[in-house]
């Protein structure tokens, strides 16, 4: 059975994530990033658990070792299913996050960003001075975060292939830079559609303004999650 698509509630206030979960009589997979969580704290993770929804907290942590092992067992407690650091922090920061999540949260998922998929190609080579093509950076961090403990990783579709293929099939692929055919890129640059990243074998996918910003988000979350289970558009 595939996975719930992950919506992720880029709101600012709980009021408008309110008015958002109420439209849905059903139990749902949300991600809650920096926009929510550092303008409203923790209690916005307790209220949403309380409504029966499973939650992905994606804040990104990547800082010294120590800083992100203590700031992981915060986060750990919090009772959210699923959590993530940045790859670029590097082997001792995953390993510290790690022993640290799972202490706390012995069933919850730790995953770690490659590239972020507003990211191209041409922006790692010019702006991080990168060396590597961007499918060989993804596959170096997605091998590194697996080596450090990890139960896997960010990127775009367009890389699960070759992350499964780096890291083994039960290594997960949580992808963002999902979008409809007809909708605007917005500021991401490796997307693609539900469907597609069926095709190409993603565990998760995360959605976005793609539903949050329709017009019925009930009626284009159905549509995004027939597409992402059939593999048809
Ligand atoms: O590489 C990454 C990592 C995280 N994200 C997050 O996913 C959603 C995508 O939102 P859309 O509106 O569907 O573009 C957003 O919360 C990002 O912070 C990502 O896009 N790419």
């Amino acid at each position: 059975m595939m996975n719930r698509p992950i919506i992720a509630l880029d709101f600012s206030t709980m009021a408008e994530v309110e008015r958002f979960l109420t439209k849905f009589d059903e139990p749902l997979f949300v991600k809650v990033g920096m926009e929510l969580y550092l303008q409203n704290g923790p209690a916005v993770i307790r209220e949403i658990r309380a409504m029966g929804h499973d939650v992905f907290l994606d804040l990104k942590l990547h800082d010294i070792p120590n800083t992100v092992g203590k700031a992981m067992a915060g986060l750990a407690s919090l009772d959210v299913q699923m959590t993530n650091v940045h790859a670029q922090g590097g082997s001792s920061m995953m390993k510290r996050a790690a022993e640290s999540f799972k202490y706390h949260n012995p069933d919850g998922i730790l995953i770690a960003v490659t590239q972020l998929t507003s990211t191209s190609e041409e922006m790692m080579q010019q702006e991080q001075k990168s060396i590597l093509s961007l499918e060989e950076s993804v596959a170096h961090y997605a091998q590194l975060a697996k080596d450090s403990g990890l139960d896997g990783v960010v990127s775009s579709p367009l890389e699960s292939r070759l992350i499964h293929a780096h890291c083994g099939d039960d290594f997960l692929t949580v992808t963002p830079g999902i979008r409809l055919n007809e909708d605007s890129k917005d500021d991401q640059v490796r997307v693609v559609t539900p469907a597609r990243a069926h095709a190409l074998g993603s565990d998760y996918i995360v959605v976005g303004r793609s539903v949050t910003k329709a017009s019925n988000p009930v009626a284009q979350y159905s549509r995004v999650k027939e597409e992402w289970e059939s593999g048809e558009e």
